[in-house]
């Protein structure tokens, strides 16, 4: 569906991505994760070829010179554009227009999308009285009511509700089903875990990891430590000799841990009544944290090998 070979893009000194190669295959749900800075946002603005890249080829469906006008694509940008002034209902058949529907295609579509999200009571109020959340929702709307073959979404999970997440989350699958190819950025590693079959992540302007979930947490191997104590006793660097970066996720402690589990049970009963305890692959929080703050790992070409792996 998209295919980046070799792609740069400068803003004047700066290398904002850096030789990047990305394929992301028809029908995927498409993770695109890295730190504020690293490239996202740009990467996405070059397939859209809102931003021409300096170097590199980029396709889509196919086509090299595709418009991001194009029907058959969805864009959620990160920075929202929606007529504060004009009712829902209105500019969403607008944007349906825009996508080709007939102005009866685009009211029914228009409808049935805003039910599903919650907001038919709001069909008729002019945008600037509705919430960020619900802006938000609204834009996503737009963003698909054409039924894209391809939606490309910057950050569209930021400042939602739970409840809210949950809804566009379902929406998302739901589309992914239908053979919509998905690509969203985040910074939400737990939602990237939850929803994608594919991740990429990206760094100061590099890949440093692509694939499934399943691959990149292998890649890792089973080093992390999970554990809980009964009666929320609480746990210290150094209690556990051997394991290192002891935080605590909200349910449990993990740590990184490279000795016998055997042995860490043992310091871990002695700090108090063990409830839980397990051996388990880094979550996507951790592998990131890791890749972000290069000093905690062995050298940075540890990185580079693990891309080229993957
Ligand atoms: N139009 C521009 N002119 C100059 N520099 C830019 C421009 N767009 C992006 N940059 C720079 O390129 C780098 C990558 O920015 P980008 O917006 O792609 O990051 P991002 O990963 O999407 O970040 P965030 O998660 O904060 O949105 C940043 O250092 C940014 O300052």
């Amino acid at each position: 569906m998209v295919k980046l070979e070799n792609v740069t893009k400068r803003f004047r000194e700066h290398l904002a991505v850096d030789s990047f190669d990305l394929e992301v295959p028809e029908g995927a749900l498409f993770g695109f994760i890295g730190p504020n800075g690293s490239g996202k946002t740009t990467t996405l603005r070059m397939i859209l070829r809102i931003i021409e890249q300096d170097s590199g080829s980029i396709s889509v469906m196919g086509e090299p010179h595709h418009s991001s006008a194009n029907d058959a694509i969805g864009y959620l940008p990160e920075e929202r554009g929606l007529y504060r002034k004009m009712t829902v209902l209105r500019q969403l058949m607008y944007f349906g227009n825009l996508k080709g529907l007939t102005n009866r295609a685009a009211k029914a579509a228009a409808l049935e999308w805003l039910e599903r999200l919650n907001l038919l009571e709001w069909k008729d109020k002019k945008l600037e009285t509705l919430s960020k959340g619900m802006s938000q929702k609204i834009q996503f709307i737009a963003t698909v009511l054409g039924k894209p073959r391809l939606l490309i979404l910057d950050e569209p999970f930021s400042g939602l509700d739970p409840v809210n997440l949950e809804v566009l989350r379902d929406a998302l699958l739901e589309m992914r089903k239908s053979g919509t190819t998905v690509i969203f950025s985040t910074h939400d590693m737990h939602i990237a875990e939850q929803l994608c079959d594919h991740i990429c992540m990206i760094y100061k302007g590099q890949k440093v990891l692509d694939g499934s979930l399943e691959s990149i947490q292998s890649k890792y191997g089973q080093d992390t430590l999970r554990l809980h104590f009964r009666s929320g006793t609480g746990l210290e660097e150094g209690q556990i000799p051997g394991a290192s970066g002891v935080r605590y996720t909200g349910r449990f402690w993990e740590m990184r841990y490279a000795g016998d589990p055997h042995d860490a049970l043992q310091a871990a009963m002695q700090v108090g009544r063990v409830d839980h305890f397990e051996v388990v692959h880094p979550s996507l929080h951790d592998i990131f944290v890791r890749i972000a703050q290069p000093a905690d790992l062995p050298e940075e070409a540890t990185i580079k090998q693990e891309v080229s792996d993957a």
